[in-house]
């Protein structure tokens, strides 16, 4: 079953008085559980989508449907926006103050996703004690710890050093699946986009439209995306995006 569907979603922005389109004529849906990833050259309107997608813009034309009544949206961004004069339990249950009443039991649950990232020891500090990986995995925790139905994922890892990225890349793609989250990353990597996903959608062109989708193989799909990357058929598709890419950038 589909969790959200676009329509025919197109978008402009005003720029100087002038109507700028950024993205043209979208269709794609996205299925319950699934991940995704939306890939394309630099300015090709992967986070509108993203804004469009979360309510935060209205689409100028088409339509966006979601199946089921969730409102509550997850975002997780390149920047982990912590309050730094807060500790890391403070940051992660004002998060929960606002979107839920804050009870025992969700606390209770919060502490143990922080248990789970491997970030018990470090709940009574503050933001400038943790490293940038541990700040992402906080605030993680932030965003599952409010059960949203749909996540964004907005180059979340891209601010990592390549050892801590792949780290918590496994991290998230764990516990997605564990609790079946229906994830939309936003990435210029492509290597990042296969070891994640179930599907990729490539963006291309000026205004943006949906130029590909490629399917990631099944067994790709059931490894860690650590080990992913060491599948043989892994390099075969980064083969195959990366000239899909590289044609869209040229033009
Ligand atoms: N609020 C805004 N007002 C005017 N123009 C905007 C606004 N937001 C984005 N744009 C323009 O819309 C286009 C698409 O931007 P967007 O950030 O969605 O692309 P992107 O594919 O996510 O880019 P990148 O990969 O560099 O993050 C760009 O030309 C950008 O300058």
């Amino acid at each position: 079953m589909s969790f959200v569907t676009l329509q025919h979603v197109s978008h402009a922005f005003f720029n100087k008085k002038e109507l700028t389109e950024v993205l043209e004529d979208i269709t794609l849906s996205v299925e319950d559980g699934e991940f995704v990833s939306f890939i394309g050259p630099s300015g090709c309107g992967k986070t509108t989508l993203l804004s469009l997608i979360s309510g935060l813009l209205t689409p100028l034309e088409g339509e966006i449907h979601f199946t089921t009544n969730t409102k509550n949206i997850g975002y997780m961004l390149q920047q982990d926006y912590l309050f730094p004069w807060k500790t890391i339990e403070q940051n992660i249950l004002l998060g929960l103050k606002v979107t839920k009443t804050l009870d025992e039991d969700t606390k209770k649950k919060a502490l143990t996703l922080l248990e789970k990232v491997g970030l018990a020891h470090v709940q009574h500090a503050y933001p400038r004690q943790l490293s940038g990986g541990m700040r992402q995995r906080v605030a993680l925790v932030r965003t599952l710890a409010t059960n949203p139905g749909l996540l964004l994922l907005d180059e979340p890892f891209s601010a990592l050093d390549y050892q801590n990225k792949l780290k918590l890349e496994d991290l998230v793609s764990v516990l997605l699946k564990q609790y079946n989250k229906t994830s939309i990353l936003v990435t210029h990597d492509i290597e990042e986009a296969i070891a994640m996903s179930h599907r990729i959608f490539l963006f291309g062109g000026k205004p943006g439209k949906l130029i590909q989708t490629f399917i990631v193989p099944t067994d790709i799909q059931q490894l860690t995306p650590f080990e992913a990357r060491r599948h043989p058929t892994f390099s075969l598709l980064f083969e195959e995006i990366w000239k899909e890419m590289e044609q869209l950038e040229r033009t």
